[in-house]
């Protein structure tokens, strides 16, 4: 179908010459989510999310895409329960998004591909000293994923969006305060989790994913704004920032549990 041709194309990407694989990876991300074959696992819990607006520090564009950074010394912006053993810290925060709405997201539902998605990462600060530390443990990392799709204006993303010409280019950092990225979930508690990875460099099998099930609806100027970034830095020959994601990987011997029935 039209959703491969475009799965391929985007898997020989300048960003992704080679097909960067783990040597050895087992549990990579991100994957195709079958809704058939994830169970329904009555032992999950519902996620608790508190987020301390407070602890917001700043957003800075990589050269990969835009992140939102949080003060992480304390347990102020947590999550816990779902299928975590520990409670885990907020770090940061970013998306990935396609030069078109056709597609963009990196985990795809039945194959179906989003315009963007929406990466909140978690540390797990029980275990581990800090974020660099637990990026390498196996139950290190929680990243809650949230699929961005075509349709009403989000009154709570564009404050995010306004701030984004001040960080066009890579390096760029700019001040951001009090944004509660809870306004980012949507209503429905229904998730999908399974054990995976880093999507970029270091790809490391660290993370426990959390895949919302509902998307939350952004407007075309608000896709935009993302496509208006650039991996570049000043100066150099403008590269638009856009297809940051990274293709589909084996699910191999893994399992998909569902919090809903
Ligand atoms: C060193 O910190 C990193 C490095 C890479 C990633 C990539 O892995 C996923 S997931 N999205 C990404 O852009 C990251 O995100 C949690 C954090
Ligand atoms: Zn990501």
């Amino acid at each position: 179908g039209t959703c491969c041709s475009y799965r391929l194309r985007d898997a020989l990407h300048p960003l992704w010459q080679s097909p960067l694989s783990v040597p050895g990876g087992t549990r990579q991300s991100p994957i195709d989510i079958q809704w058939r074959d994830s169970i329904f696992d009555p032992y999950l819990r519902p996620l608790k999310i508190s987020y301390d607006p407070d602890t917001c520090l700043h957003i800075w564009n990589n050269g990969y895409s835009f992140l939102v950074e949080f003060e992480d010394s304390a347990d102020k912006s947590i999550i816990m329960g779902g299928p975590l053993e520990n409670q885990y810290r907020l770090k940061q925060f970013h998306f990935h998004w396609g030069a078109i709405n056709e597609w963009g997201s990196e985990h795809t539902i039945d194959s179906r591909v989003y315009p963007a998605e929406l990466h909140l990462v978690h540390w797990n600060a029980v275990k581990y000293e800090s974020f660099e530390d637990a990026v390498m443990e196996g139950n290190g990392l929680a990243v809650i994923g949230v699929f961005l799709k075509l349709g009403a204006y989000h009154d709570g993303l564009q404050k995010l969006v306004d701030a984004l010409p001040a960080v066009k280019h890579k390096d760029e950092i700019v001040e951001f305060d009090s944004f509660d990225p809870s306004c980012l979930l949507p209503s429905c508690p229904d998730y999908w989790t399974y054990a995976g990875s880093l999507t970029t460099p270091p790809l490391t099998e660290s993370v426990t994913w959390i895949i919302k099930k509902k998307a939350i609806e952004v407007d075309e100027d608000q896709l935009e704004a993302f496509r208006m970034l650039l991996f570049t830095s000043p100066g150099e020959e403008e590269k638009r920032m856009v297809d940051n994601f990274r293709p589909l990987q084996p699910l191999m011997n893994r399992t998909v549990r569902s919090s809903f029935q």
